[in-house]
């Protein structure tokens, strides 16, 4: 059996990161949000002298674990930088990397079941409607102390899909084998039940309790 690679994409919200979370845990499996390093890179070029490109390249330099890169604001100027091609391919060999050890992963992101992983055995393109994806941002916004309101989480993120969708290097969409798991009328619960059912049917069962 090939090791378990599990790839995972969709829009902002939608539910991507809590589902991959719990299925590195199920099956223990490292796990890597690949929406992190496009932050990463977004804070060095705005609070280092060095370019968006150059940042991407020293990746090994960034703190993934920056409390900074996990605002609204930073997912933002996460999204602009992403769109450059040189930024997207200076952070490719990484990912790669990361996805083909031979433990097996979970990578979490816009094009890893595209761009990063095309091979992986398991592709889930996790979506919700925009108003369920609001809602959820909202309510974390808020739960975190933000001062904020629905109208501007709303305006962002139909502004963060447009712009993550509509580049032109590797854009947000869904592997034409990704299984399509629409999570607006499910809880976590419910998405990680769905998952595991879709992951088994592919033949793979976790080994432990
Ligand atoms: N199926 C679900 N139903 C309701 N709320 C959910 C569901 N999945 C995740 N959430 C909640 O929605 C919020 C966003 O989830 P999460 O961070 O997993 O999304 P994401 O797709 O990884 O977003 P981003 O790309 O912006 O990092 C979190 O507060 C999370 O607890
Ligand atoms: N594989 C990826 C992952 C992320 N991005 C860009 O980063 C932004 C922030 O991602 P989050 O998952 O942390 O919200 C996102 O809006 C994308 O622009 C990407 O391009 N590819």
């Amino acid at each position: 059996m090939k090791p378990l690679l599990i790839a995972i994409d969709g829009p902002a919200a939608s539910g991507k990161g809590t589902l991959a979370k719990r299925l590195a845990a199920h099956f223990k499996l490292p796990h890597l949000d690949s929406g992190l390093l496009y932050r990463a890179v977004a804070w060095a070029a705005a609070h280092t002298s060095r370019t968006p490109e150059e940042a991407a390249a020293a990746l090994e330099a960034a703190d993934l674990d920056n409390p900074a890169l996990r605002t609204d604001e930073a997912g933002q100027a996460a999204s602009k930088v992403a769109a450059i091609p040189q930024v997207r391919a200076n952070l490719l060999k990484f990912q790669k990397e990361f996805a083909h050890q031979a433990s097996g992963a979970v990578l979490d992101g816009r094009d890893i079941g595209t761009v990063i992983c095309p091979d992986a055995p398991v592709k889930i393109f996790v979506t919700a409607s925009l108003e369920a994806r609001v809602e959820r941002r909202y309510q974390e916004l808020r739960e975190r102390g933000a001062d904020t309101i629905k109208p501007r989480v709303l305006a962002e993120m139909a502004e963060r899909d447009r712009r993550d969708s509509e580049r032109a290097a590797s854009p947000l969409k869904a592997a034409p084998d990704a299984y399509h798991l629409d999570t607006s009328d499910m809880d976590a619960d419910a998405a990680f039940a769905a998952a595991l059912a879709f992951i088994s049917s592919k033949g793979f069962r976790s080994s432990g309790p």
